[in-house]
């Protein structure tokens, strides 16, 4: 996806020894080098992107409202409207930064398709949602504390529509001390491929303790029962990153 001038930055967040690492935010500076920073640092990110809208295209239509959770600069809402530049659906896009949403408004006025694209400042967790065809979370219940998820996935079940699709994207710990261990050191060594030094793979490393939170894939399944899904798959996965797809 072309970036627009302000957000096309190249990562450099952590490349200065810095003697007290603060807590990761999705603040300004971030914002600054968000695609760079998230192509870089998630496997397979470009391709769940890309595909999302191959895998909706069997559950959109004109009247479609589909639900962008933690959206971001709006990457993956962009992906779907450009994928169906003809469609009048409706998008919700809600963040919690006020830099992204800014950032999102500025960005998504950039090109041309029919649907609507509504972004908001606020908490997924809190927000009212409407009955819907579509949701997606991307890389953002990691980042939502542990005692709220359940709640926010049976908001999302209850929301859907029958027949309605839940795309959840995240981070995950293997259950195997092993084979989580190896997989960590295939995304470090993914960083260092992606030009990341050992100093800004540590201290994001840092940062990130305690902000982001990552769960095991069967978490991730128990939960979507709980809340009331019966079909689920992972339809993505590379390294220790999923994509996972539920049917109401
Ligand atoms: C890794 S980014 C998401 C990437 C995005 N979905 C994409 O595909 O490009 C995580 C986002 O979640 C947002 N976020 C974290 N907690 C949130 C909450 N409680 N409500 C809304 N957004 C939240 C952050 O502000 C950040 O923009
Ligand atoms: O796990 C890491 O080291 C990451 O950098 C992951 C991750 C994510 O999954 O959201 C963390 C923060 C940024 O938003 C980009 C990528």
């Amino acid at each position: 996806m072309k970036n627009t001038p302000s957000d096309s930055g190249e990562d450099k967040i952590f490349a200065s020894p810095q003697s007290e690492v603060a807590p990761f935010s999705f603040n300004e500076s971030v914002v600054d080098v968000f695609p760079d920073m998230i192509n870089r640092s998630v496997p397979g990110y470009g391709e769940i992107i890309s595909s999302i809208p191959k895998i909706l295209r069997h559950y959109i239509d004109s009247d479609t409202l589909i639900y962008d959770l933690g959206c971001s600069l709006g990457a993956t809402s962009l992906s779907i409207a450009r994928t169906f530049p003809t469609l009048p659906i409706t998008i919700k896009a809600i963040d919690y930064s006020d830099a992204m949403v800014e950032r999102c408004k500025q960005r998504i006025g950039a090109y041309n398709y029919q649907a609507k694209i509504d972004i908001k400042q606020g908490d997924i967790c809190l927000v009212e949602l409407a009955q819907c065809n579509v949701v997606i979370i991307n890389f953002t219940l990691q980042f939502i504390s542990r005692d709220k998820r359940q709640a926010l996935l049976s908001k999302i079940y209850d929301a859907l529509k029958p027949g309605g699709i839940f795309i959840l994207s995240e981070k995950i710990s293997d259950e195997d001390a092993l084979m989580r261990e190896r997989l960590i050191e295939l995304h470090h060594d993914f960083k260092r491929d992606n030009g990341y030094s050992e100093l800004e793979i540590s201290q994001k490393r840092s940062a990130l303790e305690n902000v982001m939170v990552i769960d095991s894939l069967s978490m991730h399944k128990r939960r979507l029962r709980e809340a009331g899904f019966k079909h689920q798959s992972v339809w993505f996965q590379h390294f220790n990153f999923v994509s996972m797809m539920a049917i109401k």
